[in-house]
């Protein structure tokens, strides 16, 4: 079955939405970003997240304290790097990770080799580091040849292209912000029907 992540929330009643919907993780921006939350703010939107559900909280090119002391507050399951982190600074901070890579051709692709960390392939930012609500071509995972470890699949997914990339590159969860908003803006009828439909096309395979 396809793990599912929302993320990007800001609200108590997206993070309730959900949950109630079965969402698998919960991501939390804290770099610089339209859906950037303090830490506090982060901590009081977690009471409302049970532990089976993970908690991600995505940081771009932050420092390993400034990292720990997040991890710690709010606290998190997950970090997802969405910057220029090394492996080596990554070994260094020793927290479980997702490290995204944008991808433009095989070569983003092949980098994620050097991490031990599981990959989150992306569609490169516009704005910021991520949450373009752009896709990129899948076709270039495959033609990288990368099949043979777990990742997770992001940029600019909606309930009515899911189905489409779970079949076609099969990835351990799908990562969604800008495709369950409408105006910028979370929406709880969005958030339901993506994960509804990542959870009925996983099924059919
Ligand atoms: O979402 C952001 O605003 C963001 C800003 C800076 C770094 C990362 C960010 N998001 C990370 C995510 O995990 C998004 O879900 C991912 O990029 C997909 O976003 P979208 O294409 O909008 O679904």
């Amino acid at each position: 079955m396809t793990k599912v992540k929302i993320c990007g929330l800001t609200e108590a009643r997206h993070v309730q939405a959900a949950v109630d919907a079965d969402a698998d993780a919960i991501g939390f921006v804290f770099a610089p970003s339209r859906r950037q939350v303090s830490a506090d703010h982060a901590a009081q939107l977690a009471i409302h997240i049970p532990q089976s559900v993970l908690k991600v909280g995505v940081f771009v090119n932050a420092t390993a304290s400034e990292i720990h002391e997040i991890y710690e507050a709010v606290p998190l399951d997950i970090v997802q790097y969405h910057g220029d982190e090394t492996p080596e600074f990554i070994e260094k901070v020793g927290l479980p990770a997702f490290k995204a890579f944008s991808i433009k051709d095989a070569d983003d692709v092949h980098r994620a080799a050097a991490y031990h960390v599981t990959p989150l392939f992306d569609a490169p930012g516009v704005e910021f580091n991520g949450g373009s609500g752009t896709t990129f071509n899948w076709d270039i995972l495959k033609a990288a040849g990368f099949q043979e470890r777990p990742f997770i699949l992001a940029g600019g997914l909606n309930a009515g292209n899911v189905g489409k990339a779970i079949a076609q590159v099969n990835p351990v969860m799908v990562d969604v912000s800008s495709g369950v908003e409408i105006e910028k803006r979370k929406d709880e009828q969005l958030i339901r029907e993506f994960i509804e439909t990542v959870k009925l096309k996983s099924e059919e395979r």
